[in-house]
């Protein structure tokens, strides 16, 4: 069980890229530095470690959750898959997923339960889940993303302030009550084979598609790269801290400050690749109608910012956050693979000259 498995600590003779450490405690009680510190973090790499969520019990109890489901039998978990249309919601199978232009397969296999699934259960909104998912969505699921919202919706105001925009402007762009993509994710990848230390990506090179990206994770093996470099260098895992990141649609409406950074999962080095890495992820996703779009009318500062950007096809793409998501499942999935162009299909805003 992931909870309960005493690990390795992550070698000393791996270099690791240091995030900053944020203190959510801090954050809700305004405080000035802390605040700072969050801006740094967000404009310059888009992760930061998040200390004092109060979120650990809950995420101890989704990685039980997460075992209970994927010691499912195959087709059990096959009843459930996502399909190859851009739904995220349901189990994605080992290899579901190209990891690169090359169509070569992922290795990691994961279940992702929607907000709104979560939220309605026992009525579907979506989609249907496993019995063991059904099992715990009231005692697991549900205070682990009530609790997630929670913090992700304190970031969001910070946010919303320091981008100088109407108060309650993004807020707007994520309505409680409008459907979203918005979902919590278990992820299980298998143990390295024995003897091999060659990196495979275990899940592919990307930015996440929605907002805002709450990570729990006990292995090393996550991957950021560098700003400015064309190198990858691993994240520790510190326990107890989460670790945060931004995405597209944050990218987008800010135009260009905030940053969503390319990252991808390797096996875990050293003796740590021995074992199943599981990881634990909230994402909030903008509601299913809201044009990504930068938002220049409702602030200055995103208007200044967005007039230094050259490559603006990203920030003009006229498409919907429900658009923009299936467009970048659907063109990763391993089935829908016809060449180069589908995967390059798949792509969020890394291709631009500041996120390479
Ligand atoms: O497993 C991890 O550490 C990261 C997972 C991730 O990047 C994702 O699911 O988008
Ligand atoms: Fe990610």
């Amino acid at each position: 069980m992931p909870g309960l498995t005493t690990y390795p600590s992550f070698p000393e003779n791996v270099p690791t890229h240091p995030l900053l450490v944020v203190d959510y405690e801090l954050l809700e009680a305004g405080d000035k530095d802390e605040v700072a510190k969050l801006w740094k973090a967000a404009t310059e790499l888009g992760f930061w470690y998040l200390k004092n969520h109060g979120v650990n019990e809950e995420v101890n109890q989704m990685f039980e959750m997460g075992a209970e489901t994927m010691t499912l039998p195959y087709e059990e978990k096959m009843k459930f898959e996502q399909g190859d249309d851009g739904m995220s919601f349901g189990y994605k199978a080992p290899g579901a997923n190209a990891v690169d232009e090359t169509g070569t397969k992922d290795s990691v296999e994961f279940m992702n339960i929607s907000k709104d699934d979560a939220f309605s259960w026992p009525t579907p909104t979506h989609r249907t889940y496993p019995s063991t998912v059904d099992a715990r969505m009231e005692s697991t699921i549900r205070p682990f993303i009530r609790k997630s919202v929670e913090v992700n919706d304190t970031l969001l105001t910070i946010f919303n302030e320091l981008l100088g925009l109407p108060e309650g402007t993004l807020a707007q762009k994520h309505k409680p009550d409008e459907h979203s993509g918005s979902e919590a994710r278990c992820i299980k990848n298998p143990p390295r084979p024995g003897g091999i230390s060659e990196e495979k990506a275990a899940l592919g090179a990307h930015t996440d598609f929605g907002s805002l990206s709450f990570l729990h994770n006990r292995l090393g093996g996550l991957q950021v790269m560098v700003p400015g470099t064309t190198q990858w260098q691993y994240i520790k895992p510190i326990p107890g801290h989460a670790i945060c990141n931004l995405g597209d649609s944050m990218t987008i409406f800010s135009g260009g400050i905030l940053r969503s950074n390319l990252h991808r999962v390797v096996p875990p080095p050293g003796a740590q690749g021995q074992f199943e890495r599981w990881s634990l992820v909230y994402f909030t996703r903008p509601g299913n109608s809201v044009i990504l779009k930068p938002l220049v009318e409702e602030s200055n500062i995103v208007a200044d910012a967005y007039t230094k950007v050259v490559d603006r096809s990203i920030y003009e793409s006229g498409q919907t956050s429900s658009e923009w998501f299936a467009r970048r499942i659907r063109n990763q999935r391993s089935k829908n693979q016809k060449g180069p162009e589908t995967w390059r299909a798949s792509r969020g805003t890394e291709h631009l000259p500041s996120a390479a």
